[in-house]
């Protein structure tokens, strides 16, 4: 029962308003005025959703919390939000697998089951087309009226690239990349190891060059003294999000934007002296630039466009290459397991040579079946760093399943984000309970166990029809390096061969030591940003100093990679 003193208060409280409003009503309108003009603000922010779409997950800050929380979290934002989910009591044992999540008036999606990505993927209503539109002229720093050309490129330009990137066109590039790679592996003398200062910094010079030799052949415009800078190509890449968001990247990505520059400049000499129609030009590059004529853009501008082609070529391939390098030379019971798998590939690649004394000649073609514990110790170096999301757009209502029985509406407008970077760490998919015998000096928390078993003894049951099948769906299908769909990454194949053709003869032939003759460390991961979808080494490598050193009794071997 209420207090006497509590009955009186309301009556008394309510005629002191009454007055009060008397005296001075305009402090009243206003409050009234702004309180509708919040909850109108509120409700025209607010997404409608229908009971048919995934579970609502409003932000902790009204309408804006989420993209607060993803532009200050870029690429970490999914995972922060899965485990915080699994943190709440009610939901621990079950984090949502779809959510929609509010970004003011929009809405977002994001999915962390392997069955409805699986599902996602196949749809033809979800596309990565309209992002490459509204990102495009940004990134190639186009005026509006050049760009109108763009959107009837781009499906010839996916279909021209799927094509040349394949067969005897993919053979040629992988052969052209690793014989850049073998000289310089061919290079260091014995007892007299290659000092490098630091080694992502190292790999990423190594595959812009193999790669961009691989692309554009002996007028590749990388080659010394022809106006681009080594460098360029990734201050372009650091300075990506401030150029796409427009946040003043003249200001703040100088060096982008002047990387940018000497790069279109020298493109732009390129095609314009076409170099492009030349024999040892790669397909790809070749098929774009006939695309492009066929459209009537030529020379310079051509150079403006074509930028996105070494860029998406090089961008991924050196961290993941860095990352099983530095995975490798931190495990030294791991090396010495590697080295015992290939020496079936070795002794059968051995012939001497009149001029050193052995020469070892690798088939790229075939490393799968040759090196297949390599191959899994790329994959699962792949599964760790690569905190890939997927991005989507939806663009005509669809409904995606997770297989056991639930569907969910997703409506057009939206944005769909599928989380390899929690995909790949779900415990439920990737626990290992077989012996590790591959822990690492300096592992952190990001890098978690190394189990490239896992891999093996997938495709081993595989190809025997034994072990849980439904199991290896799961992980194949939470498994999103190169993306998947209609948008799978064309050049998964060429990246392939390049890093697994080069770790073949590193780990048979070289020692990689700290420059003191220990094991190296494995190095931190930093943070990463929403638009990379493989991890880089924190402070850009910095203290990655290594020696690569011929091993005893390989100081003899040229290494020769034929495709
Ligand atoms: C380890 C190396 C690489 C990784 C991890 C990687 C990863 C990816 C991913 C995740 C996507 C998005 C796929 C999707 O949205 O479903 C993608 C797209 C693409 N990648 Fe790669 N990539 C690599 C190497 C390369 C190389 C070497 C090239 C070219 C020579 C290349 C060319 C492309 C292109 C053109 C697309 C756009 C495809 C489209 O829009 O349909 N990538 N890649």
């Amino acid at each position: 029962m209420a207090s006497p003193s509590a009955c009186s208060f309301a009556p008394r409280f309510i005629d002191a308003l009454v007055d009060d409003v008397g005296s001075s009503p305009t402090k009243y309108v206003v409050v009234a005025a702004v309180s509708a003009a919040v909850l109108l603000i509120r409700w025209a922010l607010t997404p409608s959703v229908d009971s048919r779409e995934p579970p609502v997950m409003k932000p902790t800050i009204p309408i804006i919390g989420h993209i607060i929380n993803m532009l200050t979290q870029q690429g970490e934002f999914h995972v922060n939000f899965f485990l915080s989910q699994t943190r709440q009591k009610h939901s621990k044992a079950h984090p949502m697998p779809i959510a929609t999540l509010p970004l003011a008036n929009k809405k977002l999606y994001l999915i962390t089951s392997p069955a409805i990505m699986a599902s996602a993927m196949r749809s033809k209503n979800l596309t990565f087309e309209p992002f490459e539109l509204e990102f495009g002229q940004a990134v190639a720093g186009v005026t509006h009226a050049e760009f109108q050309v763009i959107p009837g490129l781009l499906h010839p330009f996916v279909k021209s690239m799927s094509a040349a990137m394949v067969g005897d066109h993919l053979h040629r590039m992988n052969a052209s990349a690793l014989q850049y790679i073998g000289a310089q592996l061919n290079a260091i003398d014995a007892g007299r190891p290659l000092e490098v200062e630091n080694l992502y910094l190292w790999v990423r010079d190594l595959v812009t060059m193999a790669t961009t030799e691989a692309l554009y052949g002996e007028h590749n415009p990388w080659r010394e003294g022809r106006g681009i800078e080594k460098q360029d190509i990734w201050d372009f890449d650091d300075g990506m999000m401030l150029i796409v968001t427009k946040l003043f990247p003249a200001l703040f990505a100088r060096k982008a934007l002047a990387g940018r520059r000497r790069i279109q400049k020298a493109l732009g000499a390129y095609y314009a002296a076409k170099h492009d129609l030349s024999p040892d030009t790669a397909k790809v590059v070749q098929n774009r630039a006939a695309i492009l004529r066929e459209h009537g853009v030529a020379g310079a501008l051509m150079g403006k466009f074509e930028i996105g082609l070494p860029h998406v070529a090089v961008m991924n391939t050196a961290p993941t290459l860095f990352w099983l390098i530095a995975q490798l030379a931190s495990r030294p019971d791991l090396l010495t397991r590697l080295r015992a798998s290939l020496a079936p590939l070795i002794t059968a690649s051995t012939t001497p040579s009149p001029s050193c004394g052995r020469t070892i000649t690798i088939s790229l073609s075939t490393l799968e079946t040759t090196a297949p514990l390599l191959v899994a110790c790329h994959r699962e170096s792949l599964r760790h760093i690569s905190a890939q999301v997927v991005m989507r757009r939806v663009i005509a209502d669809t409904v995606v399943t997770d297989g056991a029985g639930a569907s969910y509406l997703l409506t057009a407008g939206a944005d769909v984000h599928m989380a390899g970077s929690v995909t790949h760490n779900l415990p439920s998919l990737w626990s290992w309970s077989g012996s590790t015998t591959t822990s690492a000096a300096g592992a952190v928390d990001v890098m978690g166990a190394f189990v490239p078993d896992l891999f093996l003894e997938a495709e081993a049951e595989a190809k025997d029809g034994g072990g849980d099948e439904s199991a290896r769906k799961m992980r194949r299908a939470g498994y999103v390096p190169f993306g998947g769909g209609k948008h799978l990454c064309p050049g998964r194949n060429f990246a392939f061969a390049e890093i697994v053709g080069l770790m073949v003869a590193l780990v048979v032939g070289y020692d990689i030591t700290d420059g003191d003759g220990a094991v190296p460390a494995l190095p931190r991961a930093a943070k990463v940003e929403l638009a990379h979808g493989i991890r880089v080494p924190e402070r850009e490598g910095a203290g990655t100093r290594v020696e690569i050193g011929r091993r005893a009794g390989w100081e003899d071997v040229e290494w020769v990679f034929v495709a």
